[in-house]
């Protein structure tokens, strides 16, 4: 029985654990060590939650460690690894309780995952300053808003995770300031034309927009009270700070490559630099077919497959990820929008020359009730035409739709294949002249 230790029992870890049990039962003895209390948050439901979309938490987790434990694992929750040998092979944790383990591995799986950015500014210390990543910064949170000291917010960082809260904000009645340094919402993921889309529907149901401004203090006598940026000032009772992920890479220390934000450095079977030792998830990089290279991206959907490769390759299979794309949604106020790979903006900084084919149209036949407007770009190069993006907007559910261009991008599709590709048409469902079709027949 060879053993191995999975650090990190969140979305990552979990499907690693999964994989090795599931696939291998009673082969690997696995040991798990998580410095949280629980397993498998699902973030992507708190705003839902503190938006009061949902009723409760309890549907936002899918395993434990009673779950873990069930399939053969030994998991230690509440337990911190605070160092590791990697000539020695030995993991050394300490527990809640003080109890220290010294725990000897033959594979070692990295899933530390990420924590909140949290810019280096006055007041960020401040009472009343949040971060929500893990259920507990969630529940925190929540519990402020039901009392009446908290009826402004001021939310910084406006992607996806200040979009979602803006919203969720406002359904609790509060007034909500969304604060980003870009000059626009949502701006890693998509153009200006799509974001503006966004933006109005924000600004349609009462939040106030302050693009294009850094936040350069925050001020108050122990609570927050004021948001200073480059060019305003705005009262708040709570600032939530939401400007980006860092990996939780410190285990590593000089010993694992790192990419340039310091995540451990991987090949496409989730291998960092030494031998039998892993990383996946948000403490480790991808690798992004929409520019052929290295790069970080944080997704619990990035998580889960990574977790998947690397779980197989320990256990002895060989399997490589297909590399990622970025593919990624969002819903406000049943607005839509979903990308995958480089927006036309994104693609020029990364110096490509790209080219946008674009359409506008309603989903179904004029005849049809229920029917909305879509907008689509598909972002191609010029030299090879191959497609590197897509983005598509709606009050429609389109989510579906932007799984193709994930193929596509992946499999380095031309938009010229995408001109005659057969796309059913149904009048419940789409028209005979599919937006898809017409973005790609109008490609330059
Ligand atoms: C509000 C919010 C909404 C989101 N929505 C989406 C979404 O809609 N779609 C999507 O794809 N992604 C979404 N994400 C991103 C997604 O949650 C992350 O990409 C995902 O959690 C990454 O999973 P992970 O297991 O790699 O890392 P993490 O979730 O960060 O988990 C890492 C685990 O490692 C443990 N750990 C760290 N250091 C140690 C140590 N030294 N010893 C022991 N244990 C340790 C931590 O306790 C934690 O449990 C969202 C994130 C947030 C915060
Ligand atoms: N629906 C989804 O797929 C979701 C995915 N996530 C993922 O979780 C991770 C973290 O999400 P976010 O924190 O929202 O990161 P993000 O990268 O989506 O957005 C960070 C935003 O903060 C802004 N910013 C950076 N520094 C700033 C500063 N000093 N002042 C003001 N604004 C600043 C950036 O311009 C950017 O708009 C991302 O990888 C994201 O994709 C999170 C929520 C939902």
């Amino acid at each position: 029985m060879s053993k191995i230790v999975v650090i990190g029992a969140n979305h990552a870890g979990t499907a690693a654990v999964n994989t090795i049990l599931d696939t291998a039962p009673d082969q690997h003895q696995v040991v798990v060590f998580d410095a949280n209390s629980n397993i498998s948050f699902l973030g992507c439901g708190m705003a839902l939650w503190i938006g009061g979309q949902i009723s409760g938490p309890e549907g936002l987790f899918y395993s434990s460690q009673k779950l873990l434990q069930q399939k053969g694992a030994l998991v230690h929750m509440l337990t911190t690894v605070t160092k590791i040998d990697f000539d020695r092979k030995i993991v050394y944790a300490e527990g809640y309780d003080h109890a220290r383990y010294e725990e000897p591995y033959e594979k070692l799986i990295l899933a530390t995952g990420s924590q909140p950015i949290i810019p280096d500014i006055p007041g960020k210390d401040l009472e009343n300053v949040q971060l929500v990543k893990r259920y507990q910064d969630a529940d925190e949170v929540i519990q402020k808003l039901h009392t009446d000291q908290i009826q402004k917010v001021a939310v910084i960082g406006a992607g996806y995770i200040g979009v979602e809260l803006a919203e969720a904000f406002k359904r609790n009645g509060k007034e909500v300031v969304l604060i980003d340094c870009a000059p626009t919402c949502l701006s890693g993921y998509y153009d200006s034309d799509f974001t503006n889309l966004m933006s109005e529907v924000l600004e349609k149901n009462g939040v106030q927009l302050a693009f294009g401004e850094s936040v350069t203090r925050i001020e108050g006598t122990n609570r927050v009270e004021k948001i200073l940026t480059d060019q305003n000032e705005y009262d708040a009772d709570m600032a939530v700070l939401a400007v980006g992920f860092r990996p939780n890479s410190k285990l590593g220390g000089e010993r694992l490559e790192r990419f340039r934000n310091g995540a451990y450095r991987v090949n496409r079977q989730q291998r960092t630099n030494l031998p039998d030792v892993y990383a996946i998830g948000d403490c480790a990089t991808v690798y992004d077919n929409s520019t052929g290279d290295v790069n970080y991206i944080a997704l619990a959907s990035n998580a889960v497959r990574s977790g998947i490769v690397a779980a197989v390759n320990a256990c002895g299979g060989q399997i490589e990820t297909e590399g990622v794309q970025g593919s990624n949604g969002i819903s406000i106020w049943g607005f839509n929008m979903v990308s995958t790979g480089l927006s036309l903006e994104k693609a020029r900084r990364y110096g490509l020359d790209v080219c946008a084919a674009d359409f506008e149209d309603y989903q179904k036949p004029r005849f049809m009730n229920h029917n909305e407007k879509v907008k689509i770009r598909i972002v191609y190069r010029r030299d090879n035409r191959v497609i590197v993006g897509a983005q598509m907007a709606s009050r429609y559910d389109i989510s579906m739709g932007i799984h193709l261009f994930s193929l596509a991008i992946q499999e380095k599709v031309t938009i010229d294949r995408l001109k005659l590709l057969d796309l059913f048409f149904l009048p419940h469902f789409n028209q005979p002249y599919n937006y898809i079709t017409m973005a790609a027949l109008n490609a330059e």
